[in-house]
């Protein structure tokens, strides 16, 4: 572990040379309140290399290791000998693969996780939320840390009550590996909240390709990936009822979106008791 100048919180960043990764380390780097202890990532060639130089930072003085509990075993050394407490925290965007290993190891080196890797399924939540409260380890798992994204499924989830049909479409970049995305599970989620059934058959579907009709979720509500190159990351949910439309839409244009949203759990996940899962819990 390296220990570049910087504010009173350590943040480990995983999946650092990623497209999300490099932006955290930026936002890290601008934050006065932050300073970057460790810098993970598996990318061949890139083992030993600063970080910064990688990104073309210039050198931050952390060096790349694909080690990651090495990384948390000398980070929290460091931070018990360093005298200011509290713990460090880690940034994980990595892969749906890893993200539930990485997530324990971190707890398990008493250091606050801060998870925007998107495919944790629902058993590996409840795990980890109960191995996050044995440690007394607080944590945040946020399938999107962009505010914009909070109040379109604050809106979605109000308009739930008033609407029986509703579909969910998201729309990514061709790079991203999981789907549906974690953000149009959780806003599902979050219109499943007052227990409707939506979409009640009205006359009998025959799909003559089969997924046309997108994934159906238990409640009925039914959830559409597109995945196209110039794509980040967009989502609309669609309600309809006799005679009308409401459509809702977020656009991520650009990464630096989620930077607010990162650097907010960053700065409270230290304060929290056991896993706290998406950012509404937080703002
Ligand atoms: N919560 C949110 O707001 C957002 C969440 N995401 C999610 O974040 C995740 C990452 O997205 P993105 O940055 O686009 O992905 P990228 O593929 O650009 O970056 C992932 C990086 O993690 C590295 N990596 C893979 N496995 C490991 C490992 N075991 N340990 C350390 N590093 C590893 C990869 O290295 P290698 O070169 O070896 O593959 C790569 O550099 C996805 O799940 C995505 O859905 C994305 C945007 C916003
Ligand atoms: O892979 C991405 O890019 C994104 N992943 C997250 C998700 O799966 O919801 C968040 C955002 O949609 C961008």
């Amino acid at each position: 572990m390296s220990s570049a100048a910087g504010g009173s919180i350590p943040v480990v960043v995983t999946g650092a040379l990623g497209r999300m990764g490099a932006e955290v380390i930026r936002a890290v780097q601008a934050a006065e309140d932050c300073r970057l202890v460790g810098a993970v990532d598996t990318t061949p060639g890139t083992e030993g290399q600063d970080v910064g130089e990688q990104l073309g930072l210039g050198p931050l003085d952390v060096a790349v290791t694909a080690d990651l509990e090495g990384c948390l075993c000398a980070c929290s050394q460091a931070v018990r000998d360093d005298g200011r407490g509290q713990g460090a925290v880690m940034v994980d965007f990595t892969h749906p693969s890893v993200v539930y290993a990485n997530t324990r190891a971190a707890i398990a080196y008493g250091v606050h996780p801060v998870i925007g890797t998107t495919g944790l399924s629902p058993q590996q939540m409840n795990d980890l939320s109960d191995f996050a409260r044995k440690a007394s380890i607080g944590g945040a798992v946020i399938p999107n840390f962009s505010v914009g994204m909070v109040l379109l499924q604050q809106a979605a989830a109000a308009a739930a009550r008033f609407y029986d049909h509703a579909e969910l479409t998201e729309l990514h970049h061709n790079r991203k590996a999981d789907a549906p995305s974690g953000t149009c599970i959780k806003t599902a989620e979050l219109m499943e909240e007052l227990g409707k059934t939506f979409n009640p058959e009205e006359v009998e579907e025959h799909e003559s390709l089969e997924g046309s009709r997108g994934g159906r979720r238990p409640s009925g509500l039914r959830l559409h990936s597109l995945r196209l190159p110039g794509l980040v990351a967009h989502q609309e949910v669609m309600f309809g009822a006799p005679g009308e439309t409401y459509t809702l839409r977020h656009d991520t244009i650009d990464r630096s979106a989620y930077m607010p949203g990162v650097l907010l759990c960053v700065r409270r996940v230290r304060q929290l008791e056991g896993l706290v899962y998406g950012l509404e819990r937080l703002i």
